[in-house]
């Protein structure tokens, strides 16, 4: 590259839970030397998804190399946090070849690719690239398609509910951005719930954009990266809800933080996590959570009613043995009954 390049961005969109991180893991794990800088941005003040790749284990990758943007949406704090964290990757002695951005999985994409039309942006980077991840089987069980009754529950917690489906909207501002559409967890679904997904999906698009099925996000990055799309110059082709608004903002979600205290065993506590998300509008839980007598740290992943967990690295020497949840859910979600389904194991803290 030379010193005259714009330096290559590749936005990973997509909807809470459908496998941003584990696809950002899988480009690192498979970079083939290229030095990737990442920039990860999310709900809640957890740290989970910058935690979880800096304890990915690959060679070289964690000095500084995954940048955190914990304070809710990174295309609302594009001018405080972004621009920032975009000036600390630059002024590396070697800057990256390449950036890849998730963002959290509320965020609408395009007014994060606006910013790459201020000047101070513009000069220095390009999006080649949006990729939407979607999570195909929440795709073809209708999760983003218009449901009567959800909104009738929805507005009968919350009166001011003026969206027909906040989780469509969402779903749909960042498949309209996309340069690609990754139908991810395909190892989850039959061929009937592929091609329902894969329909719905082509029902929200006016355009035509490449699906590609993915399980685990295990796709060859030289599919994603290099797709010199510019899309910072192409903006108009990507209509979305959002088009117009000036601010916009993330009114239909709440996010809560729990501390939790160490869980007898891994079952007791997916038992408790799994009562939680079958509360009404609890959209995803996700976290790491002690277990006594163990070593290494659990990690939890509730994503709708499916819960996986695994231990994914030793507690370091002098760290404080702390769990820690992210609950995130539809506005007016209960959060005390939440709390209530992990009573034994977590105390509300935000
Ligand atoms: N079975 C299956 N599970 C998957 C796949 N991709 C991701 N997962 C699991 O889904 C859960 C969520 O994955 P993440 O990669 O954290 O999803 P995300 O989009 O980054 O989540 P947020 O940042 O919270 O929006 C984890 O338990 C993953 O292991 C897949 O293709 N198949």
């Amino acid at each position: 590259m030379t010193g005259f390049a714009k330096i290559p961005c590749t936005i990973v969109t997509g909807f809470l839970g459908a496998g941003k991180t584990t696809l950002v893991r899988h480009v690192l794990e498979n970079a083939n030397g290229a030095r990737i800088a990442i920039l990860v941005n999310e709900f809640g003040d957890v740290g989970f998804d910058g935690s979880f790749l800096e304890g990915c284990g690959i060679e070289g990758c964690g000095d500084g190399q995954v940048v955190e943007l914990p304070n809710g949406c990174i295309c609302c704090t594009v001018a405080d946090d972004f621009l920032p964290a975009l000036d600390t990757l630059l002024s590396w002695d070697t800057p990256p070849d390449h950036i890849l951005i998730e963002t959290s999985g509320l965020a609408l994409p395009k007014p994060l690719v606006t910013a790459f039309n201020w000047p101070q942006i513009k000069s220095r980077l390009t999006v080649d690239g949006v990729i939407a991840v979607v999570d195909g089987p929440a795709v073809a069980d209708g999760m983003f398609v218009e449901d009567p009754e959800a909104l009738k529950a929805q507005r009968e917690r919350d009166q001011s509910v003026d969206h027909d489906n906040p989780l469509e909207e969402v779903f749909e501002d960042q498949i309209l951005c996309a340069d690609m559409i990754l139908m991810n967890k395909a190892d989850l679904m039959d061929d009937a719930a592929r091609q329902k997904a894969r329909a719905e999906i082509e029902d929200h698009l006016p355009r035509a954009v490449k699906i590609v099925e993915t399980s685990h996000g295990q796709v060859d990055p030289k599919l994603l990266l290099g797709l010199g799309a510019a899309v910072e110059d192409d903006l108009d082709q990507r209509k979305t809800h959002h088009d117009g608004v000036e601010d916009h903002d993330h009114d239909d979600f709440d996010t809560a933080a729990m501390t939790v205290g160490s869980t007898a065993s891994p079952e007791a506590l997916i038992e408790k996590v799994m009562a939680a998300a079958e509360i009404d509008g609890v959209l995803r839980i996700k976290g790491f959570v002690p277990v006594e007598g163990k070593p290494m740290r659990l990690v939890v992943q509730g994503v709708g009613r499916r819960v996986a967990h695994h231990f994914d690295r030793p507690w370091k020497p002098g760290e404080a043995r702390d769990g820690r949840l992210v609950v995130i859910g539809l506005k007016g979600f209960d959060q005390a009954a939440v709390e209530r389904a992990l009573s034994a194991e977590a105390a509300l803290s935000a």
